[in-house]
């Protein structure tokens, strides 16, 4: 148990289930506050901006860069920039909340250095298999798409040591259980 920490990392490689296991964190514990990233990446049919990520131009991501809104930033699977926008994290803490950042590995490495005292959870994967088989089962990429993300993957995955604890997605509720547990938050 880490109650001590108010700011928690959560990465692993994609189609892991990151996004999922949040979802249900966020169901289940209104107390945490899971960070709204910034991408250019376009929205995929269903999201919604300001919810799943704050859409935005190159141009209107160069400026949150240049004016130091970003906590970190990073480009993922080679193409689009994702960033954590640094207010809004540093008010919900104010406000009393335990903030949950996910993170790309570059990204983490940034916060490791510039923000030590974040804990960092690393999610992974019952199996490669079962890795790659949830990935296409998600339907929102390209072959092209999933090849690249599953080379990023394989460079995620070798990065788990890094991490100050790691939780296995076997079941959505289970992966809940663990990260509220790790944040001391037993319900
Ligand atoms: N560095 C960094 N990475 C992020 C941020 N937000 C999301 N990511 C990462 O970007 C990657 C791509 O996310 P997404 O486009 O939703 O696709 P997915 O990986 O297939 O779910 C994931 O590995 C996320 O962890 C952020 O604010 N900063
Ligand atoms: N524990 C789990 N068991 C089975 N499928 C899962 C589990 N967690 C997530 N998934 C599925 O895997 C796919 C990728 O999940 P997602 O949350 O989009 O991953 P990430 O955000 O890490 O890229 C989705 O189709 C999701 O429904």
């Amino acid at each position: 148990m880490v109650q001590s920490h108010r700011v928690f990392l959560l990465a692993g490689p994609s189609g892991v289930g990151k996004g999922t296991v949040l979802a249900e964190l966020r169901a289940r514990d209104p107390e945490c506050w899971i960070s709204v990233s910034a991408t250019t990446r376009p929205p995929r049919p269903g999201e919604i901006d300001g919810v799943h990520y704050h859409f935005v131009t190159d141009a209107q991501f160069d400026e949150l860069v240049a004016g130091g809104q970003m906590l970190e930033w990073a480009i993922v699977h080679g193409k689009h920039r994702y960033g954590t926008p640094r207010e809004p994290v540093e008010q919900a803490v104010r406000d009393g909340h335990i903030a949950i950042l996910e993170l790309d590995l570059d990204g983490a490495r940034q916060i490791r250095k510039s923000m030590p005292e974040v804990f960092q959870v690393f999610l992974k994967p019952p199996s490669w298999e079962e890795l790659v088989h949830r990935l296409r089962g998600r339907g929102t990429e390209s072959e092209e798409q999933i090849a690249r993300r599953i080379q990023t993957a394989r460079v995620e995955m070798a990065a788990e040591s890094e991490f100050d604890a790691t939780v296995v997605n076997n079941s959505v509720s289970g992966a809940t259980d663990e990260l509220l547990h790790i944040m001391g938050i037993d319900q």
